[in-house]
């Protein structure tokens, strides 16, 4: 509480003013001290239904039944204004006969500053209460505060069952908690003011759901701690997922299509620079057209998810395979050297996975495929290399097909 208000002094025998300062005076509207002598009773000083209250406190002060105490009052000032006050009374002695002095510190401000600060704090809490947002602060992710939107998203029934976890981390995907753990850290060290991402967690009743999350730093009950922003993005995540998977994959055989081998080869372009060599092979289906004419369509679509899917159980994690279009394939992956290169692409060639049944008929149809290699060589680009690999290809087809040529 701030003391530094003013106050001001006054001495009275039942109400009768005996002495006060101007400080009284002015804390009540008045000019001078004088002005309070002047007054028959300063009862009129207090509001009018604390008079009965006011004069009851005196006689059992006067008669001893009651010490002198600090007591709050509302009094009201020579304009009829009401004023929130502490009153120290002491027994004095004046004039030789007791007398009560009572100290009046003028709390108004004090009082309209707190009564403001809780309406301000009573819409903050009915603001974050009714959010559709879910709201939560931890300190280094023990949660101090949750709201129902909170709760609600993570699935849980209620505020106080996500307070009484010991570490919110536990409603985090295992895979997203060092992660927090680091950006709370950063949080903390002011290496980041604030921080949105989208993560996983999980639900209570262990589904998943996809959020956003925006951690900012805060001080809660005097200590550094965080507030987390949580929205529920679990739908959008699924439609983004499903029209990048649209947007990057072949329906057919499910690798990726033209469009995202382009984009995965711009992005890892550097690495072909500096790592091992890389290689680039072409390989398109023989005769395909006549496999269509012969056995249609369908059996024409077999053969090419069953190539899709030899090529797929062959590549590695750095390997890049997408459908090129029709029947033709792309493939840029490492290899020790040109020999190395060539018997991985062999080792595709030779599987005798490439063959289909043909679904009425149980006939089984044996296909070939032939490939175009070349190696990825500086100031390489897209163009370049497919270029020397299209020309390779059609060079194997050309002797022939069935076979790899190369160009290196
Ligand atoms: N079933 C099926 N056929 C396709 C698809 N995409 C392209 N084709 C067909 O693939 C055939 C390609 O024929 P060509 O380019 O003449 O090649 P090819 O018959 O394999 O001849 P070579 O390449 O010289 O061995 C065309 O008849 C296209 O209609 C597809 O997704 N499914």
């Amino acid at each position: 509480m701030n003391f530094d208000s003013s106050y001001g002094v006054v001495i009275h025998r039942n109400f009768i003013p005996l002495y006060a300062d101007d400080k009284y005076a002015q804390l009540f509207g008045y000019q001078s001290a004088q002005e309070i002598l002047n007054l028959s009773s300063i009862l009129e000083l207090v509001e009018p239904d604390a008079r009965d209250i006011a004069k009851h406190t005196y006689y059992a002060l006067m008669s001893g039944f009651e010490q002198p105490q600090v007591r709050n009052y509302t009094n009201c000032n020579r304009n009829g204004e009401m004023m929130q006050v502490l009153a120290i009374e002491h027994i004095v002695e004046w004039q030789g006969l007791p007398a009560l002095q009572i100290t009046i510190v003028n709390l108004t401000n004090q009082m309209q500053i707190r009564q403001q600060l809780q309406a301000s704090e009573k819409r903050y809490r009915q603001l974050v209460d009714g959010s559709i947002q879910g709201v939560l602060v931890h300190q280094n992710f023990k949660p101090v505060f949750c709201n129902q939107a909170y709760a609600d998203i993570l699935g849980f029934e209620k505020p106080d069952s996500i307070l009484v976890l010991d570490s919110i981390l536990e409603v985090i995907a295992p895979e997203w908690r060092e992660q927090r753990q680091k950006a709370y850290q950063h949080l903390l060290n002011n290496k980041l003011t604030a921080n949105k991402v989208q993560i996983k967690c999980i639900r209570q009743d262990s589904s998943e759901v996809w959020v956003s999350l925006i951690e900012s730093p805060i001080i809660w009950e005097g200590e550094p701690a965080a507030q987390v922003a949580l929205t529920d993005i679990t739908e959008q995540y699924q439609l983004q997922q499903r029209l990048e998977h649209l947007a990057n994959i072949d329906e057919l055989t499910q690798l990726f299509n033209r469009r995202a081998f382009i984009e995965k080869f711009t992005k890892y372009r550097h690495q072909f620079e500096v790592n091992h060599p890389y290689y680039c092979l072409l390989m398109d289906i023989d005769n395909f057209k006549v496999i269509n004419d012969t056995y249609g369509h369908l059996v024409g679509d077999q053969v090419i998810t069953s190539l899709a899917s030899v090529c797929q159980k062959c590549c590695t994690e750095e390997d890049i395979l997408a459908r090129w279009g029709g029947e033709e394939f792309v493939m840029v992956f490492p290899a020790n050297d040109h020999l190395h290169a060539i018997k991985r692409v062999n080792a595709l060639q030779q599987l005798n996975a490439l063959q289909v049944t043909h679904p009425q008929q149980a006939q089984t149809i044996q296909f070939t495929a032939s490939f175009g290699l070349t190696n990825w060589r500086q100031n390489d680009t897209l163009d370049t290399i497919l270029h020397r690999a299209d020309k390779a290809l059609y060079q194997a087809k050309a002797q022939g097909k069935n076979q790899v040529a190369s160009d290196f």
